[in-house]
């Protein structure tokens, strides 16, 4: 009696929505095509239940315990499953991005190449760009980035004895070089000593606000009418966030581009624009001054948060650690080091940095992101359920480096070896196709040599010069997981080796 008599307070126009909202939800539970892949109730009635994940600031944990209970295919929302399976990435890394990643575009037009959903025409693009980040580029820059490995270790050297965060020095001096490393304008965060004009975490901010919209991508289509966009849209006025990369960027593409500059520069802009593609066609000046920022937004945090889990599993394993120094000693005792080191010296006299470094990728996830990409027109048969075409489709990196499945029962133990060792051909092959950190395919990070020089480079010589005691190593720092992975408060105490 209660009820009734509430309801004539309920105006039509509340309860309405309210029964298109329930008949909806059951609908998406006990009738739609994904309604036989496991997952929690909610997941599968609502993307709140994602929401709920991402403001959690947990969410490669969480997608973690989901694959525990429900296999490696759940369901991760109305529309979204979460994969772990090797058997099926190869499928995975061939479709297209899925509409999630609209949401970070800065502009509607003249996409960069990481913008481009479309597999095949991103392809035609990214042919264009793709020698600009060739190894033979990169180590033409080595010089600039010694420079800023330089001045991180004399602001380490000026701190030894103490204790300091070493979370945003990372942060900094991945910044710098990225800048330098793509259009030669660097803000200087290392020589500063902080986080000049708050850029960086105004970039954070913005990453954050946009990893709830991305969630949303109805909401995202009508925010990015032509007529709005422009109006929200980062400005290269604009005194922080992506708008004041955009500027410093920008600055460089005009000059360049209009031919007003006659310095030589070593960059990655610089290598795109002088590379023609095999029609003989340059990239517009709109499609360049988006590539020009590429390499700042996707090679900055990431780089940074691979450094710190090296440095966290190296400096608290005393195993790996002694290895490294041998091998770092070995070769220094044989003058075969020059400070910094050299990236060749690396790969031919300290190679142990290069599984220390695919291990750190694998144990601590750099990207937090799941990554979705969409099913091709037709669907796709993954693990005995049938996915319908347009159904959206996660991997989550952390999960997957740590399924025993692939890595074996000491996934959970940092153990460069696994990658190096002999093992049987299906297990390297197991492993190999387990090793999505640079993502895979078409569409895998076009970042990857700059990310191994400087991270090879930094290690190095850090654990070369400095004793790194990890203050906390049981919560070693702060972390939330934000699309990139945000970390603060690592406290560490150094000590000069040598
Ligand atoms: C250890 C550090 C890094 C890791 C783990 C990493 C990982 C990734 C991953 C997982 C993707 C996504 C690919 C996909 O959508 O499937 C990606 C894309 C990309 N990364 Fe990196 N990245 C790193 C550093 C860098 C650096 C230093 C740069 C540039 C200098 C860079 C530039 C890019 C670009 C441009 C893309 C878009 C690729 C495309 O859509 O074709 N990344 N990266």
């Amino acid at each position: 009696m209660a009820i009734l008599s509430i309801i004539p307070l309920i105006s039509y126009w509340l309860l309405l929505p309210i029964s298109f909202l329930l008949l909806r939800a059951l609908y998406r539970k006990y009738l739609h095509p994904l309604r036989k892949v496991p997952g929690p109730f909610l997941a599968s009635t609502t993307n709140l239940y994602r929401l709920a994940i991402f403001l959690r600031g947990r969410q490669h944990y969480e997608y973690h315990e989901l694959h525990k209970k429900y296999g490696p295919l759940a369901r991760l929302g109305p529309n979204t499953v979460i994969l772990n399976d090797p058997a099926h990435f190869s499928d995975y890394f061939g479709w297209d991005k899925s509409p999630f990643w609209r949401a970070f575009r800065g502009r509607l037009t003249d996409l960069d190449h990481g913008q481009i959903a479309n597999i095949k025409e991103h392809a035609v693009v990214k042919r264009r760009v793709m020698g600009g980040y060739s190894m033979s580029n990169i180590i033409k820059s080595e010089g600039k980035v010694d420079s800023h490995i330089t001045e991180l270790m004399q602001q380490f050297s000026a701190r030894c004895g103490t204790v300091f965060d070493m979370a945003p020095w990372t942060q900094w001096a991945a910044f710098d070089i990225a800048m330098d490393m793509a259009f030669s304008n660097p803000i200087g965060f290392v020589k500063a000593g902080h986080d000049v004009n708050g850029l960086i975490d105004s970039l954070h901010e913005l990453l954050t606000g946009t990893g709830i919209i991305a969630l949303f991508p109805k909401f995202v289509t009508f925010m990015q009418q032509p007529w709005l966009f422009p109006l929200i849209a980062p400005r290269p006025t604009d005194k922080k966030g992506p708008g004041a990369l955009y500027g410093l960027a920008w600055s460089q593409v005009n000059k360049r581009f209009d031919a007003q500059d006659e310095e030589k520069h070593e960059d990655i802009l610089q290598w795109i624009i002088e590379r023609e593609d095999r029609e003989g066609q340059r990239l517009s000046k709109g499609v360049l001054e988006n590539e020009s920022v590429a390499p700042v937004l996707a090679g900055s945090d990431t780089s940074a948060t691979v450094l710190r889990a090296i440095i966290l599993y190296v400096a608290t394993n005393p195993r790996v650690l002694n290895k490294l120094h041998e091998e770092i000693d070995r070769a220094d005792a044989a003058g075969l080091l020059s400070t910094p080191p050299k990236y060749e010296e690396i790969r031919q006299h300290v190679p142990y940095i290069a599984p220390i470094m695919r291990e750190a990728l694998r144990m601590y996830t750099v990207v937090g992101s799941p990554m979705p990409r969409e099913v091709p027109k037709g669907g796709a048969s993954i693990n005995g359920y049938f996915l319908p075409g347009g159904t959206e489709v996660s991997i989550c990196h952390y999960a997957i480096g740590r399924n025993t499945a692939i890595f074996g029962e000491d996934a959970d133990r940092f153990r460069p070896e696994r990658w190096t060792e002999e093992v049987d051909p299906a297990t390297r092959r197991l492993r190999e196709t387990g090793d999505v950190f640079f993502s895979n395919g078409t569409m895998m990070c076009t970042g990857r040599n700059v990310a191994t020089l400087e991270i090879w480079k930094i290690a190095t010589q850090l654990f070369r010069q400095f004793d790194i005691e990890v203050v906390d190593p049981v919560k070693p720092w702060q972390e939330k997981d934000s699309l990139v992975m945000l970390v603060w408060d690592f406290r560490v105490s150094l000590n000069v080796r040598r």
